[in-house]
């Protein structure tokens, strides 16, 4: 069995640090932290030391997720499921370890070489945090937010995500396949699934996507928030991807940004938290009741 609480760290691969700690900082309000690497950029989100990691490298993107599980015992349990389902596992070295602050790490792929990061035992910080526009993120449970990966194959993809890693469906959008390079007249799906009481935590698109992200969500108390973070893409120059609207499923209201790493940063308020005792996945019909119109991501 694997029982992934939440979405407990993105670590991401830029060509351009400054430009990353000018948009984390200023664009998301997120708060700059020391961490091990001085190499890297560390961000928090809330009380953990580092919800965000933007690390050197040669291309922009994501370099990693960082799912959180409970304890030493959760994370061994997790390696025999993924063992017995044949997943080429990579024991975290102590280097890897040390530069995460965690106590426990493995990392492997799904089919669409998409990074995954199992871990335990994160380390957490005595100082408050006080966010530079004073916006407060909902995390907790819920983890730092949602994030949305390509995928090429939109039934496989559900098969790993829920019967090998356990992820619950929440909900499903379809798609016309020819849309997504399948013959005219099929469907591909859009899923979108939990593992907390987030509606969504995990999501996949089936489109191949070089920066191997489409986008990730972080979520703020109050709409204001949302407002301000608006007003603050427009003074830094930042690209909208989509413009503010209120997302069907999930009921979330959001816009859209690119962020430096060649993906989507989803800025959102007020999501939908779900009970799984009492969920029914349906299929929603819309992307959203108003707004998100991402024709403003062409130009
Ligand atoms: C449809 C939807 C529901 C809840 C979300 O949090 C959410 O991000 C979405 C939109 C997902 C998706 C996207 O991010 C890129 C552009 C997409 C592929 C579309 O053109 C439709 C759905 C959009
Ligand atoms: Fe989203």
């Amino acid at each position: 069995m694997i029982d992934i609480k939440s979405l407990g760290y993105v670590r991401v691969e830029s060509t351009d640090l400054e430009q990353w700690r000018q948009f984390a900082g200023k664009v998301l309000g997120l708060v700059e932290w020391r961490g091990t690497d001085p190499e890297h950029l560390y961000f928090r989100m809330d009380e953990v030391s580092q919800r965000l990691v933007v690390e050197p490298g040669q291309q922009d993107r994501l370099a990693a997720m960082g799912w959180e599980v409970a304890d030493h015992r959760a994370l061994s349990a997790a390696v025999d499921h993924l063992k017995h389902h044949g997943v080429d596992l990579h024991e975290a070295t102590p280097e890897e370890l040390t530069e995460r602050r965690v106590e426990g790490m493995v990392r492997f792929e799904d089919p669409f070489e998409n990074v995954f990061e199992l871990f335990h035992g994160a380390t957490y910080e005595s100082r408050p945090l006080v966010t530079p526009y004073a916006n407060r993120f909902v995390t907790g449970e819920q983890g730092l937010g949602h994030i949305v990966v390509p995928v090429t194959d939109d039934e496989e993809a559900l098969r790993f995500y829920a019967e090998v890693l356990g992820f619950r469906l929440r909900d499903s959008m379809r798609m016309p396949g020819e849309l997504v390079g399948k013959e005219p007249g099929s469907t591909a799906w859009l899923r979108f699934l939990g593992c907390n009481p987030r509606h969504h935590s995990l999501a996949f698109l089936p489109m191949p996507n070089p920066s191997k992200c489409v986008h990730i969500m972080v979520e703020v108390e109050e709409l204001d928030d949302v407002g301000r973070a608006l007003e603050r893409v427009r003074k830094h120059g930042a690209r909208l991807s989509a413009t503010l609207g209120r997302h069907m499923n999930d009921q979330m209201v959001s816009f859209y940004v690119k962020s430096p790493g060649g993906f989507d940063v989803e800025y959102g308020t007020e999501g939908l938290t779900v009970d799984d005792e009492k969920w029914v996945a349906r299929e929603s019909t819309a992307v959203s009741y108003w707004g998100h119109d991402f024709s403003v991501g062409a130009h």
